[in-house]
């Protein structure tokens, strides 16, 4: 089974890998395999920009975890989304030595749930589940990710709302 761990970056996504690595899991971390398809790089953002059609089109299927802000263009059997408050978000990302503009780029896009939205609009209900890393620590993120991928829990998703937090971002 593939199964994708997406997320707005600094939702959490690296952490919960290197815990399923410890564990045992295996976990592909998705940026390792972008590289060839970078179209350029965005000097403003600090980013690459990747066809991510043409590299989820190319991606050949992979048991186990898949973990990456594109994991949800795959065809993910499972797709788990970590999500982080928009103002815990931007405590995470400050370290990093990124520009507000990024910084508020990410906090504005975790506001609008746009990693949902994506993957409402290409997964059935019951390949999602959200999980708020907000408050939970990585080890706890991470036994919801197994008991998920396990058929323990069931699907679940759309219990967010941040939606207060757009205008302190934007
Ligand atoms: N569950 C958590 N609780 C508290 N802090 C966390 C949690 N998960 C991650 N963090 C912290 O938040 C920061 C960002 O986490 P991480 O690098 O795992 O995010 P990411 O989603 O992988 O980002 P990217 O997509 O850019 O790789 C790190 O400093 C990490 O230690």
């Amino acid at each position: 089974m593939m199964i994708g761990i997406t997320g707005t970056p600094g939702c959490g996504k690296t952490a919960a890998a290197k815990l399923l690595q410890k564990l045992g899991h295996p976990v592909l971390d998705l940026k390792t395999t972008v590289g060839p398809f970078v179209l350029e790089h965005d000097d403003a953002s600090g980013s690459d920009v990747v066809d991510v059609d043409a590299w989820a089109e190319a991606f050949p299927y992979t048991e186990g975890f898949v973990e990456g802000t594109f994991a949800h263009y795959l065809p993910c059997d499972k797709i788990v989304i970590l999500r982080c408050r928009p103002d815990v978000l931007r405590e995470r990302l400050a370290p990093r030595g990124y520009s507000e503009e990024k910084i508020r780029e990410n906090a504005e896009a975790e506001a609008l749930d746009v990693i949902l939205i994506e993957t409402v609009d290409s997964f059935a209900s019951e390949q999602i589940y959200e999980i708020d890393t907000t408050s939970t620590d990585s080890e706890s993120v991470v036994r919801s990710i197994l008991s998920f991928a396990k058929g323990e829990s069931p699907a679940s998703f759309g219990s967010l709302d941040w939606s207060e937090y757009i205008t302190d971002v934007i």
